[in-house]
């Protein structure tokens, strides 16, 4: 596959659709969850479509969540406060590749370990914004993630 044929992370899960089918099943998930389920308690019922545009936009798909719903400081101010502990990022995770799993996701060992790389980076971040005392950066930017070290997926060569 050469550097010009290789498809973003978002191009190869499936889209705005196939992140709206994940994050929808997700956060029914969540909602039974004894362990989240009290977290998520307020949630509206757009924040499964909210999450979905934002993980298209870090994902390599187009800047909705950016230009409509206040980019990654918005994300940010959502988590402040929140007091979130690794028990719950751990599940939050877990319950989100599970989904993913459910819903028969791309699984490739590239995919999957672009994704994880995210998620992991994400959630610690969503855990530190969540502590007393944190602040939003106004002007932080949206991450950006890609295939990583494996440069592509799995081609079987
Ligand atoms: C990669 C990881 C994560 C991403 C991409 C993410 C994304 C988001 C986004 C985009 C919002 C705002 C939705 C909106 O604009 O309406 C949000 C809100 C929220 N997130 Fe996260 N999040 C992550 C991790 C977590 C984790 C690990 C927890 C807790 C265990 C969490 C708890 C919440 C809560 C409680 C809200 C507010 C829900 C409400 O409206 O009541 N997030 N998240």
């Amino acid at each position: 596959m050469s550097a010009q044929n290789v498809p973003t992370l978002y191009e190869w899960v499936g889209g705005i659709e196939a992140l709206t089918r994940l994050t929808t099943r997700f956060y029914q998930h969540v909602k039974a969850d004894a362990l989240l389920g009290p977290v998520f308690a307020h949630m509206d019922d757009a924040h499964p479509a909210h999450v979905a545009a934002f993980l298209a936009e870090v994902l390599g798909g187009p800047g909705d969540y950016s230009s409509q719903h206040g980019g990654h400081p918005r994300m940010i101010q959502q988590h402040l406060n929140r007091h979130l502990v690794q028990e719950q990022r751990r599940r939050w995770v877990g319950l989100l590749l599970e989904t993913a799993d459910e819903l028969g996701m791309p699984d490739d060992p590239e995919f999957r370990s672009a994704l994880v790389g995210y998620l992991e980076w994400g959630s610690r971040l969503a855990v530190i914004n969540s502590q007393p005392g944190a602040t939003v950066d106004a002007h932080a930017p949206m991450p950006k993630w890609g295939w990583g070290e494996v440069k592509g997926p799995y081609t079987g060569d």
